[in-house]
């Protein structure tokens, strides 16, 4: 799609959920915020959660002001929108998190979490640093868990390896992986800090942590959390 400008389906006010029904995400389930260094391994473990424990989880569609790219479906992918219509949205206080990267602004509505957690899944967020501080200055209950590389080093050959970035890109990921970890290493700033070494391993933490939070994950019936 070349032009995004009037496209705003999922995406006015009244759709991303503010005061429309009185209902705010605090009021349910605790999204699960996912943060760490590009190419720490977030979207990995992620897609193995899911495949084994499918219907359990859900990401939240984001908002974008930017173009669509190939393949990617509108109100799957993300919702995209106009940057009037994503301050209008924003001064609405519809957003739980919004950043801006590359000159494209990016936010998770309240309405798209909200979706998730009607579904009875637990909603994930993959945020950086910049969301997971906003996630937490809205004191939802959100649960943090900080994946980190076994080192830097480790973190840098992945990076490599994945064949995604240019080396511009690597060394802005890298660059910015330090205020991650630097973040990370203060005391109580996520619930848990996920060593991404073995990736069996890390999954069978994850899962320990994300059962001893929302309760067990077998079983087939929705993963409810009662307040
Ligand atoms: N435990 C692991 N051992 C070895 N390789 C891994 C491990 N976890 C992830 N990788 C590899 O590291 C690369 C980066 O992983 P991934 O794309 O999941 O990172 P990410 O944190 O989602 O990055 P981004 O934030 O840029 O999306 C991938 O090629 C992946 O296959």
């Amino acid at each position: 799609m070349a032009s995004q400008a009037g496209h705003v389906a999922g995406a006015s006010v009244a759709d991303a959920g503010v005061a429309k029904d009185g209902v705010a995400a605090t009021e349910h389930k605790p999204p699960l915020v996912l943060s760490g260094p590009s190419g720490c391994g977030k979207s990995t473990l992620l897609k193995l959660l899911f495949d084994r424990y499918p219907n359990r989880f859900g990401f939240s569609v984001s908002h974008t002001t930017r173009s669509p790219r190939p393949g990617e479906t509108p109100d799957v992918s993300y919702h995209y929108v106009s940057p009037d219509l994503f301050q209008s949205l924003v001064d609405a206080d519809a957003f739980i998190e919004h950043a801006t990267f590359s000159g494209n602004r990016y936010g998770t509505s309240k309405a798209a979490v909200q979706r998730v957690f009607d579904k009875g899944r637990i909603c994930v967020l993959d945020i950086d640093l910049q969301g997971v501080k906003s996630v937490k200055e809205r004191g939802l209950g959100a649960k943090f868990v900080f994946v980190k590389p076994p080192s830097m080093e480790i973190l840098e050959t992945r990076l490599r390896s994945r064949g995604t970035e240019t080396e511009s890109a690597i060394q802005a990921r890298l660059a910015a992986s330090r205020a991650e970890l630097e973040y990370a290493a203060q005391p109580g700033a996520h619930d848990l800090v996920l060593v991404n070494d073995n990736l069996e391993r890390a999954l069978g933490e994850l899962v320990a942590f994300i059962e001893g939070v929302y309760g067990a994950l077998k079983g087939g019936e929705a993963v409810v959390l009662d307040d």
